[in-house]
């Protein structure tokens, strides 16, 4: 790599604790502290850590035909409407795990917004995003191409993350007030708000997923109550050759349910019936997909979505994905009745979000395969786990 690419910069984070051990792909350290959307484009050709493995870049020829889900009857208390809306989310969460959503009550100005601050925090210069950069083994901060984490598969993007759990502080604001100063405290306001839209949102969600399971309506609602989540901004700079890059290679979400709000440049690709298949960015509608801690919740029965984001040479393109996931220390096991009902045997052991989180940061560099990684590392003999 280009030792330009590195801005040495003093770090802001706490030392790092022992790494318990390598029992993934995790590599040791990255390339550079410092790759942002400012290096990339001045690459003539893509950087070899760029490039990524042929079989995660084969391409998407086809649309998905999601489930565009109108949450309106269901708002409203309909029951005809609220049966219908569950039936296709069932289907599609069977099969893929993914479906969109209209009418979802979530103001289109705030959403907006949300999208218009985002170039105000990443077109800074490098060293002033350094200020909040992602500390070793934590998902929250700036991150650039994650170049401080990994040595290959580099993808093609910049993020920034905020914790958010509702409660009497306003912690997103409170975070870019006093990591990003004065200049911050508006978009501190509308991420604020924003995160506060997509929990009431994801618990409703919860709420339906739970009437599409035929379990109480306000099991996982009640799960999800005192979540402590994640707000993941993402920024995609345009690549010279997209053929060989990935802006997020192939995954599923670690986490329970991911809102996805992406803008209208096409780039979120979901892998259905064994083909990458294109999601077109629908004005005013968000993508909610199902993630690995949701379908522990669900035994399996509904899947988590494996999906990646694919760059292009003409338009940068932004989505943020809001995170849902529960209180660290809330076990995830799935309900009694869906084992009963669906007369299953366990298919993960317990365990919490936190184990899993921190699985993700030091052991396992998420990809399509995590959760059953993650589920055989807790029943080998060093964790004493059982199902
Ligand atoms: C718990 C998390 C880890 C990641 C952010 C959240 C949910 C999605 C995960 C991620 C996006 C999956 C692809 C790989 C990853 C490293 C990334 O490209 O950002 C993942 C995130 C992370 O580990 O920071
Ligand atoms: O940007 C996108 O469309 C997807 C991003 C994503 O999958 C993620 O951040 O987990
Ligand atoms: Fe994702």
């Amino acid at each position: 790599m280009d030792s330009s690419a590195s801005v040495v910069l003093s770090s802001p984070c706490a030392k790092l604790p022992n790494l318990e051990g390598n029992h993934g792909n995790i590599e040791k350290g990255g390339v550079a502290p410092f790759i942002d959307s400012a290096f990339l484009q001045k690459q003539s050709q893509v950087p070899t850590g760029f490039v990524w493995p042929e079989a995660d870049l084969v391409s998407a020829h086809q649309e998905l035909n999601e489930p565009l889900v109108d949450l309106e009857g269901f708002f409203k208390g309909d029951v005809v409407a609220t049966e219908n809306a569950a039936k296709a989310i069932r289907s599609s969460c069977v099969s893929h795990g993914f479906f969109q959503v209209t009418n979802h009550g979530v103001d289109l100005n705030l959403i907006k917004l949300a999208d218009d601050h985002l170039d105000k925090f990443f077109k800074l210069p490098v060293e002033e995003k350094a200020k909040v950069k992602r500390c070793p083994g934590s998902p929250y901060g700036y991150s650039g191409s994650h170049a401080d984490r990994f040595s290959a598969k580099l993808p093609w993007k910049e993020t920034l993350s905020f914790a958010f759990h509702q409660g009497p502080n306003p912690v997103v604001a409170d975070f870019c007030k006093s990591k990003l100063g004065k200049d911050f405290e508006e978009t501190g306001r509308v991420y604020q708000k924003y995160c506060e839209a997509m929990h009431n949102l994801a618990l409703s969600i919860t709420e339906l997923l739970a009437i599409s399971l035929k379990v109480d309506r306000m099991h996982y609602r009640e799960f999800f109550e005192d979540a402590h989540s994640i707000l993941r901004c993402n920024f995609y700079p345009t690549c010279q050759e997209p053929s060989l890059s990935l802006g997020t290679g192939p995954h599923c979400d670690p986490i329970s349910l991911t809102i996805l709000y992406q803008d209208q440049v096409r780039g979120l690709d979901v892998f259905v019936n064994n083909i990458w298949q294109t999601v077109r960015p629908i004005q005013g509608a968000l993508v909610i997909n199902i993630g690995d801690t949701f379908s522990a919740l669900t035994n399996g029965m509904y899947k988590s979505c494996l999906h990646r984001a694919v760059v292009n040479s003409q338009k940068e393109r932004r989505s943020m994905a809001f995170f849902l996931c529960p209180k660290d220390d809330k076990v995830v096991k799935p309900p009694e009745d869906l084992l009963r009902i669906e007369g299953m045997t366990r298919k993960f052991p317990d365990f919490t979000w936190s184990d899993f989180l921190r699985f993700t940061q030091y052991n396992y560099r998420p990809d399509e395969t995590t959760l059953q990684k993650f589920s055989n590392w807790l029943l080998s003999a060093d964790n004493n786990k059982r199902l």
